[in-house]
């Protein structure tokens, strides 16, 4: 129930290490702390969005948009506290969290709606276990900045980190072939067979990683993910493997366990497996074969129990045919093949999914979207998502931040979908666009068209001139 993560923010943190954060974490709501990690205040999602829609430098520090009304529960209290009433407090909470205090204010964790749900609906005596598991965490720290990414690596890479977050009813789907896929899925998540996922980019492979993971009989150990292609070359192989004492310049003195040891009775996940360069594959035939290996500078074997699922969207045939991939390895990774459509070949997913994003993601953003327009719908529709559902998410959440509430309309959409929309509606899309604008800045300024075309950056002439166009 309790996230795992021990990092808060610092008022004086930029946007930019505010963004890497919550990116980092995945977290919708970061506290924020003094120099002694006292609570300040928090940092939400919403807040990050704001920074970002105004335009604000990287540099930009957060205080400004740090709330300071943070719905906080005392250490002291989470030892007589029933779930109902930790609902109640995390519910009376604008930002969907509680922050977790100590008598000095120095902050503990955080206790989020959905972790409480979760918890509520899974197990009723689980709070205990769970707060235990905090208890024992280490003091928080302030993000790093830069210069300590590599600490803050090395620590999210400590096991509370290695989980898979998505179950099955996590894929949300309408699609007979996605059904079908899925229970294929669910049929080699029995087995401990290698599974290569493939797909374009956002199609929910990491998804269906997660998912498999957590249906397999290691769910209880570890996942560990890493990604082939965001690692560069010269450090993939200590990453993987670990490094003993003094392997290399600027190694660790005490060495470091590599994935491969971290996922010991559990899942690797081998993200973007394509970009794998050919001596690592290698490699790694020679684990998944001999089930041994040896950290970077040592001599000691070490043996490690794990299940591979890979994932990529390349041509591995073609790469193998240009001997950039190897064969052997190959068929070690793909015994069961699983190809997830990409979205547009799915089209009734789209409104399943956009509405799902838009439940989801309007407690974290403050918003009150109630649905989609019918006609923003039909684009929706009809666009080709080359990001897939990634992409289809990050069109909703620009939406909701935008719309804030009523319907999403085509003012709320990005250019690229505008554009096609354009090409589809022809010149009324543009006006429906400029109406509903128009409305919103109205709405703002109460009426007052003067403030209004301020705002709209437009000479009073021709707001006037544009009202009576739209009947307004
Ligand atoms: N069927 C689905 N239902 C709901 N959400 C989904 C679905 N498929 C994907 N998502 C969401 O879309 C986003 C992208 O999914 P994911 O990261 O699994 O894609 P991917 O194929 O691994 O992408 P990449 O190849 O770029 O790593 C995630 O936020 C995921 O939760």
């Amino acid at each position: 129930m309790i996230q795992p993560i021990n990092t808060y923010l610092r008022p004086t943190d930029t946007l930019e290490d505010a963004a890497r954060v919550m990116l980092e974490t995945r977290f919708d709501v970061l506290p924020v702390g003094d120099e002694q990690g006292r609570l300040v205040g928090v940092f939400s999602r919403s807040s990050l969005y704001r920074m970002i829609l105004e335009k604000l430098p990287s540099h930009t520090s957060i205080e400004g948009f740090v709330k300071t009304d943070a719905v906080t529960t005392p250490l002291e209290r989470l030892d007589h506290i029933t779930f109902e009433e930790l609902e109640r407090v995390i519910q009376n909470s604008r930002v969907g969290s509680s922050i977790i205090i100590d008598r000095d204010r120095r902050i503990i964790g955080v206790l989020t709606k959905s972790k409480v749900v979760n918890a509520l609906v899974e197990s009723k005596n689980d709070l205990r276990e769970q707060l235990e598991a905090i208890l024992q965490t280490d003091a928080w720290e302030p993000a790093p900045r830069r210069e300590y990414a590599a600490r803050f690596q090395e620590k999210t890479q400590g096991k509370s980190d290695h989980l898979a977050t998505y179950q099955w009813e996590h894929i949300l789907t309408r699609d007979k072939a996605m059904k079908q896929l899925i229970i294929s899925a669910q049929k080699a998540a029995r087995r401990d067979t290698s599974v290569l996922l493939r797909g374009e980019s956002g199609t929910g492979k990491e998804l269906f990683a997660h998912a498999i993971h957590n249906a397999s009989k290691r769910s209880a150990g570890p996942f560990v993910t890493i990604n082939c292609a965001s690692v560069p070359e010269h450090l993939l192989e200590a990453e993987f493997f670990g490094y003993e004492n003094g392997a290399f310049t600027g190694a660790d003195r005490s060495g470091r366990m590599g994935k491969l040891e971290l996922a010991h009775g559990g899942t690797l996940f081998l993200d973007e497996i394509g970009d794998m360069a050919l001596h690592l594959q290698a490699k790694l035939l020679r684990v998944i074969e001999g089930k041994e290996f040896y950290r970077v500078g040592g001599t000691k074997p070490i043996h490690a129990d794990i299940r591979i699922i890979s994932a990529t969207n390349a041509p591995l045939e073609e790469m193998i045919a240009q001997k950039a991939f190897r064969e052997d390895l190959y068929y070690r990774l793909h015994v069961m093949t699983l190809s997830i459509p990409p979205l547009r070949a799915r089209a009734n997913d789209i409104l399943l999914v956009a509405n799902a994003f838009i439940k989801q993601l309007n407690p974290v953003l403050e918003t009150s979207v109630t649905g989609i327009e019918e006609s923003v719908q039909k684009v929706l529709y009809q666009y080709e998502w080359p990001g897939n559902i990634r992409q289809l998410r990050n069109v909703i959440e620009r939406a909701l931040i935008l719309a804030e509430n009523g319907k999403i309309s085509f003012a709320d959409l990005p250019e690229e979908l505008l554009g096609r929309a354009t090409v589809l509606h022809g010149k009324t899309i543009v006006q429906a666009a400029e109406k509903t604008e128009i409305e919103r800045a109205l709405r703002e300024t109460h009426g007052n068209k003067v403030k209004a075309a301020r705002l709209l950056g437009m000479s009073r002439s021709v707001l006037y001139e544009k009202l009576k166009k739209f009947n307004l």
